[in-house]
Parts: structure tokens; sequence; C-alpha cells
């Protein structure tokens, strides 16, 4: 049951027309309330016939989702200081919105969800036409999950020429369909084919990354590749991601639908979280698999921990990241060693880091400041973007990016859009990409990026 009390919303709702007159400008209003537990897969499906525009959110490591639906507002940005253009939106929209949410539960109310382009710089935007260079979307219904308890958040933009009768009820009737719509079975994709983008080419090009690494040209940089797959029918978005929330329990499952296409992964990998002004970021780069049992896991997580060329891929890491951190926070806590962070299908270099931001910097500063990091860059930075631009034969789009969410309280969490698909309609591009550093083989580093395409492959028609 939904407990929200309609004179309540009608107040609220009529309030609004007449602030809207009285200003002469529309009127942002956000209601939050408690609702019955409802599963975000249910919710995610049932929104398909609400609105075309769904995000959803499960966190690593932390019982919380979320699930938006429509758009309240969208924050877009092609600046060359997109993060701070969005930020300075984002402050504007809060200052005058009227927000009614007892809960003040994290992720509640006026929630921002979205992401970033890898590289503000590409000029061919294929196949990401849907998918602009920043896009932070207020849903205008949200779904919070957090532990066994649901928040639903209405959002809304409020015109003078608004009628309160109307837009209660299509409020009412759009609550009704996600929370008691019907629902089909969900099906996972069938795969008909899949076909390897330009593999040999892909291994020169590491080849010479790493030649023109020895030749002091730059210390570090990643390179992507890129899988396509045909189905034999539309991919049904909230089956895939159900089926990755299961499978992939250590990673933030996420999924943004525009303009009819969905960009959806399982990332293992945080950028930055802030709550409150605490701050937690994390180094994951170098990779090794999973073993067939225990004991081989173990080897393998030791080999990992005692490869110099792994754990030169992950110095670069901490060192940037470290000094980016230390630049706005106090309280930096970084451990001397990585320790082996397991996933599914292969074991990772982690190093957690902590802090306190500073007063006066936010979490799209830090975002602005880290992104991107070594683990998806290279270092140093600049030169390993350009190097990508040029040299990496796909075009990223928001792969690699920052993507996540804030919310009106000072909280929020961006993580790096890697492990992910872009699904058009009954076909699918999935991206991997790997640290070149000097000592990197150009064979192992495909089947490194191999074994990082399955679990997205798995999801859709299974492993190759
Ligand atoms: C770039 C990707 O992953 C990154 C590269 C890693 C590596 O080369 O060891 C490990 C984790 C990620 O930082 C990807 O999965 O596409
Ligand atoms: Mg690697």
């Amino acid at each position: 049951m939904l407990h929200i009390k309609v004179p309540q919303l009608e107040e609220i709702v009529e309030g609004a027309i007449s602030q809207a007159a009285l200003q002469g400008e529309p009127q942002l209003i956000s209601v939050v309330n408690e609702i019955d537990y409802t599963s975000p897969y249910a919710f995610l499906d049932r929104a398909q016939a609400v609105d075309q525009h769904r995000l959803f959110w499960r966190s690593a490591g932390e019982d919380f989702a979320m699930v938006g639906v429509g758009a309240a507002h969208r924050i877009l940005s092609t600046d060359s200081h997109r993060f701070r253009e969005i930020e300075s939106v984002w402050n504007e929209l809060q200052k005058k919105a009227r927000v009614y949410d007892p809960s003040h539960v994290k992720g509640t109310g006026l929630v921002a969800l979205g992401g970033f382009s890898f590289d503000t710089n590409q000029s061919d935007l294929t196949p990401w036409e849907s998918f602009p260079d920043s896009q932070m979307t207020i849903p205008a219904y949200l779904l919070t999950n957090k532990g066994t308890k649901s928040y639903l958040s209405t959002n809304l933009l409020i015109f003078e020429e608004d009628h309160k009768q109307q837009i209660i009820h299509q409020i009412n009737e759009q609550q009704h369909q996600l929370l008691h719509g019907d629902r089909q079975e969900l099906k996972l994709p069938n795969r008909t084919s899949s076909m390897e983008m330009e593999a040999e080419k892909w291994k020169q090009s590491i080849k010479q990354a790493t030649d023109d690494i020895k030749k002091g040209k730059l210390g570090k940089v990643v390179l992507a590749r890129e899988l396509r797959v045909k189905f034999n029918a539309p991919v049904e978005l909230a089956a895939v991601v159900e089926e990755l929330c299961e499978t992939q329990s250590n990673s933030y499952v996420f999924a943004f639908e525009n303009g009819g296409d969905h960009f959806i992964g399982a990332t293992p990998e945080r950028l930055v979280r802030v709550e409150k002004q605490e701050l937690i970021s994390t180094c994951l780069a170098g990779t090794i698999p999973r073993g067939k049992d225990e004991e081989e896991d173990h080897i393998l997580g030791q080999r990992l921990l005692n490869d110099p060329k792994n754990r030169q891929e992950h110095d670069f890491v901490v060192q940037m990241i470290r000094e980016a951190v230390e630049a706005c926070c106090y309280n930096v806590e970084i451990p001397s060693a990585p320790v082996v962070y397991p996933l599914r299908n292969l074991q990772h270099l982690y190093t957690p880091v902590t802090a306190t931001l500073e007063n006066g910097y936010t979490l799209l500063d830090v975002v602005e400041r880290l992104h991107p990091t070594p683990a998806l860059g290279g270092m140093p930075q600049k030169q390993s973007v350009d190097y990508i631009r040029k040299n990496e034969a796909l075009n990223r789009g928001w792969y690699a990016g920052p993507i996540g969410w804030f919310d009106g309280h000072n909280n929020g969490e961006f993580a790096v859009a890697i492990r992910s698909a872009l699904i058009q309609g009954d076909e699918a591009s999935l991206f991997a990409g790997c640290g070149v550093v000097e000592d990197s083989d150009p064979e192992a580093e495909y089947e490194e990026t191999a074994v990082k395409l399955k679990p997205m492959l798995s999801v859709l028609g299974g492993s190759l």
C-alpha cells in the first residue's frame, strides 16, 4: 500500500500552482513516502509502461538500490567544465525546490542519477548518439530501497497553467502502474551471434603501447576493445538487471535507458562516495582469474599480490588518487599495500582510500579531480587520454566514464562504467579494457579482457 495522503498531495500541488503564478516560473516539488517493500526489478519492469527513461543503481557491499523513472528535470552539459556546470544548475534547482521528505533517508527526495562520457572530446558519436556528454536526471518517480525498507519519491515540475485534478489523477495512475501494474514473466536474451572487433589489430596496439612506454612517452595507458553481439529479440532490461544483481554481488549494477538504448553493467570499481563529509575512494587495478577451487584461488591471489607488472599497474592508481584526495581532504588514510578483491570471474588488486572532505568541496569536485584515474586512462593523465583518443579503435562514450548519483543531503556515489554493454534493441556492444605498462604481454592482456567481458556475456546469452 502507498501510505500517501491524497489531500496532502493535493495541497502541495495547489500551493505549487499558485507559487508558479506568483513567481512567474515553474516550481519543482518532491514528495517522499515510505511504502511497503517493493522489488526493484518488478518496479523497473512495470516502469516501462510509464516512461522510456529508466535508471537503475544497486550499490556494492551495501543493501541499497534506486530505480528512477522519467524525468522531472534533466541537467545536461557539454561544457569543458561539465562537472561544475551541473553542480551549479543542481544548486539552483535545490534552492528553489519544495521538498516534503519526512524520511531523510539517503537517496530519497530530489536525487540526480546519471553519468558522464569518458572523454568530452570525441568527434564521432557512433554508437552513443542517445547518450549526451553529461546527463544527470532527477526522476519523476524514484524507488529507494535501503535494507527491507522502500521509499517512493514523486518529483515534478509544476507550471502556472497546470490543473490540480489532472496532475493528481496522473500521479495516482502512474504510481498504481509502478507499484501494482501487471507484469509478464521476464526472459533473458538468446544470443544469435558474436563478433570480436579487430582482435589482431588490438593486440598490435598493445605491443605498440609497450614500445611507446619503454620510450618514455607515458607510464601506463588503458586500452579497450569491443565485442558485438546479436540476439533473436530485443533485450528485456529488467531481466538482465536482475540477473546481474544476482550474479555480481560485489559489483555496482547500473542501467541507464536513453532514447530506446540501454547502457548497463556490473562494475566493481567505485570512483568516490561521500556521505556527509566522509569520503571513500577505491584503487582497483591489477587482474588475475579466479581459481577452480579455494586452493587455486588462493595461489592465484598470492601470485597477483606478488607480480611486479600488476603491482605497477596498481601503484600508478594509488599514487594519483592519493594526490587528488590529499588536495581536498584531511584524515587521508591509505594502506601501504593492496589486498585481493574477489569477483565472480576474476580477482583484482584493491586499496581502499578514506578521508574527510574539506568544507567547501563537494562530491562532484572530487569526481572532476579523479576522472579519469590511471585505472581507466593512464599516467600521466592528459598524455594517456590523448593516446587513447588517437590509438583506440572504438568510441568509449559512457564506457569507463563516471556514473552515479547525489541527493540534497550531501550524499552520493560515483563508480566507473566498466564491465558494461550498450544495448540497442536486438544488438549490443560489450567493452573491456586493461592497463598496459612496460611489461605487458599482448596475448595475456587479450586474455584478461576476455575474462572481463564474462560478467556481461553471461547475462547476455551465456559465455562464449
Ligand atoms: C578497464 C577495465 O578495468 C580496469 C583495468 C584493470 C586491469 O587492467 O587490471 C583492472 C580493473 C579496472 O580498473 C575494464 O574492465 O574495462
Ligand atoms: Mg590489468
